[in-house]
């Protein structure tokens, strides 16, 4: 008999940083991978605007729109039975207001099955965060290196180095937990101002970049399967999903110009 698995739910995220439990969380686009993930035990699994540049074949996050991330969010949120799924707020969707942001957010919401957004920013996009709330969805931030606005910080650079710049991202952190922000993002921090904030925060931190002191960890799946072709250096590889997916492809051609596949066992012999 199978049993289906508990749902984590949001309420859980808090639960679980007051219990001292690790919250995992992968990226996934497509539904092969997040029934892999859900099953493996991966709490969160997030539909990212990486999506852009890992499976779309753009340079960077900016040019995702929200058409793209809604067929990725509708096959990730179909094919997990106890993971949370959280969409990301592409570049433009949000920016201009809570009104643009709750328009964004609830058809994201009405047509996925997601379970949660995440958007970038601090005190910035607050009142989002606040809107959204209020609206019933729930929010995840995301501090520190925030690649929408990569051109704006001068590049993918470390984050909240130096006593002001850590002084600045409490006070945005502090801002998204008070508009209701259910978990934080933080990417590439310095590991003891991420410790610091985690410390502050009642909502869980979940980093990438940003040490282990964070209540949870979260990394884009191609770089920790070893899939893409290039991978951040806070980004560790638990796999080398590339090398045997390069293998398994030539094997199966070395096969067909051999006319060894398809032997009888794959054919129909009447
Ligand atoms: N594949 C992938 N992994 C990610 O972690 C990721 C994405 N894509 N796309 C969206 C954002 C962008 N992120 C990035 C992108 C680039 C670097 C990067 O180039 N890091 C350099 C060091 C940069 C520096 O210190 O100057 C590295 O070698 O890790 C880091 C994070 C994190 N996110
Ligand atoms: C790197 C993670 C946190 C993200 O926002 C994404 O994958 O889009
Ligand atoms: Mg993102």
């Amino acid at each position: 008999m199978t049993t289906t698995p508990k749902r984590v739910r949001v309420h859980h995220l808090r639960e679980a940083k007051e219990r001292g439990e690790k919250l995992t969380m992968l990226t996934a686009y497509d539904a092969p991978t997040a029934r892999i993930f859900d099953e493996a035990g991966i709490d969160l699994l997030l539909v990212g605007d990486s999506i852009g540049n890992t499976m779309l074949g753009h340079e960077t996050t900016i040019p995702v729109t929200v058409d793209e991330l809604i067929p990725p969010a509708r096959a990730v949120a179909r094919s997990v039975s106890r993971a949370l799924v959280v969409v990301d707020l592409p570049f433009g969707s949000y920016e201009a207001g809570p009104e643009q942001a709750l328009a964004t957010a609830v058809r994201l919401f009405k047509e996925t099955g997601a379970h949660a957004v995440k958007l970038e920013g601090g005190r910035r996009v607050a009142a989002q965060v606040r809107a959204l709330t209020d609206a019933g969805i729930p929010v995840f931030g995301h501090l520190g290196f925030t690649p929408q606005s990569e051109n704006a910080l001068g590049g993918k650079r470390v984050q909240g180095r130096g006593e002001d710049a850590a002084e600045l991202l409490s006070e945005d952190a502090l801002a998204l937990q008070d508009a209701g922000a259910v978990a934080i993002v933080l990417e590439m921090v310095p590991a003891p101002v991420a410790a610091r904030l985690t410390e502050i925060l009642r909502v869980p931190t979940i980093g990438i970049g940003a040490g282990v002191e964070c209540d949870g960890q979260v990394l884009v799946w191609l770089d920790m399967a070893g899939m893409g072709d290039w991978s951040p250096r806070f980004a560790k590889q638990y796999a080398q999903i590339g090398q045997a997916l390069g293998d398994a492809a030539r094997a199966y051609a070395a096969d067909v110009r051999g006319a060894v596949f398809p032997d009888d066992a794959h054919s129909f012999l009447q």
